[in-house]
């Protein structure tokens, strides 16, 4: 193997150094090289590129002169003007028990540097590889013409949650859909609740027809959940989630509801009909409040689809190992689906708990993975579903409720919730509150990748956390299904719509005119 460099001698600090490469080795900040120590291979990431010598400025002082040209002329070597000081930060040499050990010496000056070979990343970087059993392949390494794969996880990223942030269009619902795929192969078969706000996760179900998701008798289903499908059950809903229904409560009707809510759910399951009951019987003594609570749950409640007499999600068809379902939001109004994301993910962390405890009541016997896309409405303080994502965030954990919390407003989501997501995909990002909040939330990610942000291109990450050994540069792979959120080309659809447009002008005229012809 060929060094790609020397080293030059210590940096700043105890755990960087600096070596000397020449251009053509096209080595690139994240990339990793390697030294060696007492006959192992120390891994090291590349953190800062800097031109060792510049032309000076009055070599670049007429732009139709190529600076070459006048070294030639003066008989000055251009390589010398080729070479680059390359800072790497001392990862160490990899112990499966102990992790990265940092030998603590940095390596002497004139040693080689190498660039690190598949076998060496694959081994030091990836808790698992490719098509293993509990393993999500991401992607490829970002700085490699060859596809070195990049995998996570399963088992961590899913129990101890997944963040995707990055700014809008820069590929988070597209990796999104790599990891449901990842999922749902053989080698995961996990249960999958994806809430999708824009209705671009559909295309999934091209899984059910797909080879690579077949095993013996396995394979996969995507379920598709609409507005008509979406239900709540009233007599389910905390007295809290009740209220918010209601618009402009007095302290007055406030305590009248919660005095009925409480009689009410005591009986077990009651309907919008029986409130209405009980509030008709309160209305002799206390005729302005009752009517007032009348008339809003007539108004609110009986003309909400979302809330159902009877009818709810099951979540046994719902959660199912092997299976995603999606859950379309695109009609409900924001309330409504705060309000989804809050009961429906207080059923299923009870009824996790329920399981795991062997208490009575709704029981899941499995563990779940939720993705939320468009997290900071969510997952933001004055949100209706802060509460709940708060508990299982820090909780969740414990009973096997894992949650992939995606945004392109990291700073609005809450600062508790995100450090709780362990394993963090971070792409394109040019905002600098997001990028802080990330460098606050995100210990993981470290100051030179955070730095690497703006400089990503759709469809390349930085994946950090515990899923994954240190912090890596990838290009997510492709997927194997469409992606149902791909950016509209507004120039190709005007085209396409005004041929149709002129097509039934034709259609109009030809018509006029047999009926012309025939008078
Ligand atoms: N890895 C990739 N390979 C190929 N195309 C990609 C990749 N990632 C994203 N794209 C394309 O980029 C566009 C935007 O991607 P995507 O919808 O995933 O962005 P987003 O970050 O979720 O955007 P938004 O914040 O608007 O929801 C889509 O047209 C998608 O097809």
């Amino acid at each position: 193997m060929k060094p790609v460099g020397l080293v030059k001698g210590p940096a700043e600090s105890p755990h960087e150094f600096r070596f000397i490469t020449p251009d053509n080795t096209r080595l690139k900040v994240g990339e990793f090289v390697y030294y060696n120590f007492n006959g192992r291979k120390v891994l090291c990431r590349v953190s800062k590129r800097l031109p060792l010598r510049q032309y000076p400025d009055i070599y670049l002082s007429n732009p139709s002169v190529e600076p070459e040209r006048i070294l030639r002329v003066i008989g000055v070597s251009t390589r010398e003007f080729d070479l680059y000081e390359m800072r790497a930060t001392i990862l160490g040499y990899y112990d499966r028990q102990l992790g990265f050990i940092n030998p603590r010496i940095p390596p002497k000056p004139g040693m080689p540097v190498y660039l690190a070979e598949r076998e060496i990343i694959e081994s030091a970087l990836l808790k698992k590889r490719a098509g293993e059993v509990g393993s999500i392949h991401l992607g490829y390494l970002l700085n490699r013409e060859e596809d070195i794969p990049v995998v996570i996880d399963t088992s961590l990223t899913v129990s101890e949650h997944l963040a995707i942030l990055a700014g809008t269009g820069s590929g988070k619902s597209y990796l999104a859909g790599v990891i449901v795929e990842e999922l749902l192969k053989p080698y995961n078969r996990a249960s999958v609740l994806v809430f999708d706000p824009h209705g671009e996760y559909h295309t999934l179900r091209e899984v059910e027809g797909l080879e690579e998701f077949r095993d013996g008798d396995y394979s996969p289903r995507v379920r598709i959940y609409g507005r008509e499908d979406i239900k709540l059950r009233l007599s389910e809903l905390d007295y809290d989630e009740l209220v918010n229904l209601l618009p402009n409560l007095t302290d007055k009707m406030e305590a009248m509801l919660s005095r009925i809510y409480r009689e009410l759910s005591e009986q077990g399951h009651f309907t919008v009909d029986d409130l209405i009951a009980r509030l008709e019987e309160l209305r002799e003594r206390e005729e302005t409040t009752a009517n007032g609570l009348i008339w809003r749950v007539r108004r609110y409640l009986r003309d909400m689809d979302l809330i159902d007499d009877y009818r709810h999600m099951d979540l046994k068809n719902l959660l199912r190992p092997g299976q995603a379902s999606i859950l379309q939001l695109t009609e409900m109004s924001d309330m409504e689906q705060e309000l989804l994301v809050s009961a429906l993910m207080k059923r299923i962390l009870k009824a996790r708990i329920n399981a795991e405890k062997g208490s009575d009541g709704e029981k899941l016997e499995y563990p779940v993975f939720v993705i939320i896309e468009e997290a900071h409405r969510f997952a933001s303080r004055d949100s209706r579903s802060f509460d709940v994502l708060r508990t299982i965030l820090s909780e969740g954990r414990k009973f096997g409720v894992g949650v992939c919390l995606i945004s392109q407003r990291p700073s609005k989501i809450d600062s508790d919730i995100l450090s709780q997501c362990m394993t963090q995909v971070v792409m394109r990002m040019v905002n600098p509150a997001d990028q802080d909040n990330v460098r606050k939330s995100v210990e993981s990610i470290g100051r030179e990748m955070i730095e690497e942000l703006p400089g990503l291109t759709k469809g390349q990450a930085v994946v950090s956390g515990v899923a994954i050994n240190t912090p890596v540069l990838i290009r997510v792979r492709k997927r194997l299904t469409s992606h149902g959120g791909a950016s509209k080309n507004a120039p190709e659809e005007w085209i396409r719509w005004s041929e149709k447009g002129e097509e039934r002008a034709r259609v109009v005229e030809r018509k006029a005119r047999l009926f012309w012809d025939d008078e």
